[in-house]
């Protein structure tokens, strides 16, 4: 977008439009999509079942968050990477393992979290 144009509702309208369809493309094509999204629901029902504190939850819905944005980053950086690159590439390795790292990151602070949180109030 040009820098002196004028601000318009409908420009945003149509940004939040772009964006509602880039997660539908998320959950419609990734697989891991689907695991995460399966994972994020056991847990927010286990977390209605425990009765969790304010901050519990916030501390729930981040982590939650975070695996998605960075899965979602993750696929965004694979499909570039296979436009950009279709042919096998080491730089290409090192970009897609670099963004499949970050997943990983986030993954495992969710279940530390999920750990740290659920199990004092199960056992
Ligand atoms: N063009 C390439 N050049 C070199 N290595 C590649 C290339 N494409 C994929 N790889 C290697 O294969 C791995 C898997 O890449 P791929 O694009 O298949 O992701 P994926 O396994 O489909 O990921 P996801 O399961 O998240 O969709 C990468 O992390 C990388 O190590």
């Amino acid at each position: 977008m040009e820098e002196n144009q004028k601000f318009s509702i409908i420009a945003r309208l149509k940004s939040f439009k772009y964006a509602f369809n880039g997660l539908k493309l998320f959950f419609i094509n990734e697989h891991n999509a689907r695991i995460h999204f399966i994972a994020a629901v056991l847990a927010i029902a286990l977390a209605v079942y425990l009765q969790l504190s304010p901050l519990e939850w916030v501390a729930i819905l981040a982590v939650i968050s975070a695996v998605f944005v960075a899965e979602i980053l993750n696929s965004s950086i694979e499909k570039l990477a296979d436009v950009v690159a279709p042919e096998i590439h080491p730089k290409i390795k090192m970009v897609k393992d670099l963004a499949a790292g970050a997943v990983l990151v986030t993954a495992l602070l969710a279940l530390a979290t999920g750990a740290l949180i659920f199990l004092p109030k199960l056992f």
